[in-house]
């Protein structure tokens, strides 16, 4: 079953001089994966932040339904890659929503990072420091932190621009994994096989909710 966990309503974001997004109204499905497309300057990353309550907007809402928890992976080049972090704290970073920060991590904590670290076969890079994994090594452990989150809405920013093809087919099947366990999943992305894996398409052009594009299925 769909249920519609989050949706906006009249968006509209200015950001300086520009109308980042102009009246947006969606709606996004938990238990699915919606691809978020257009341009560059579409105001896909935009919308994520507003999503993620990291942007006000300057009008109208998002409507999400109380105690809805968010994780979010920003585009990688918005990430420092010298914070003094090991592979291993970057993903049980994503623990501290519920447990709050620098506490112990529990045995169920510790799992749940052991299995997404596998997932996106990261466990032989969890002792390395952030700053000495290369770009898509560091990308795969950002959206493993928004795994380990287990939130009802995991938000990625073109997690899988400029990756090898099989780090692409295990960060979209885990975000296939995230939907299927009922989670609202919004996947920013200019890729064709991400936009045909994705169960709904949001498009977005100059701010504005677009037709989506044609994709043909499996098409890379
Ligand atoms: N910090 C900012 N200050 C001012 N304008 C901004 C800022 N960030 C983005 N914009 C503008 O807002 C509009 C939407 O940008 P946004 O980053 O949301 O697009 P995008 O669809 O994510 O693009 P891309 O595919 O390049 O990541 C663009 O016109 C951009 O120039």
């Amino acid at each position: 079953m769909t249920t519609e966990l989050l949706a906006v309503r009249d968006l509209t974001v200015r950001r300086g001089s520009t109308v980042a997004l102009d009246g947006v109204t969606a709606e996004l499905p938990a238990g699915a994966v919606t691809a978020l497309v257009g341009p560059n300057g579409a105001g896909k990353s935009t919308l994520l932040d507003v999503l993620a309550g990291v942007l006000p907007p300057t009008a109208g809402r998002v409507e999400r339904r109380r105690g809805t928890s968010v994780a979010y992976v920003p585009q990688r080049s918005a990430v420092s890659a010298h914070l003094p972090l090991t592979v291993a704290d970057t993903l049980a970073m994503g623990r501290w929503r519920d447990r709050g920060p620098w506490r112990r991590l529990r045995r169920s904590d510790r799992d749940l990072v052991a299995a997404c670290a596998e997932r996106l076969g990261l466990t032989p890079l969890l002792g390395r420091p952030l700053s000495a994994v290369s770009g898509g090594q560091r990308q795969r452990a950002l959206v493993a932190q928004g795994l380990v989150a287990r939130a009802d809405v995991l938000l990625v920013d073109e997690p899988t621009a400029g990756v090898d093809a099989v780090t692409q087919e295990a960060l979209l099947a885990a975000l296939r994994a995230e939907a299927e366990r009922g989670a609202v999943v919004l996947h920013a992305t200019h890729e064709d096989a991400a936009v045909a894996h994705a169960d709904a398409v949001l498009a977005l052009d100059q701010g504005r909710v677009v037709d989506a594009p044609a994709v043909s299925p499996g098409r890379r």
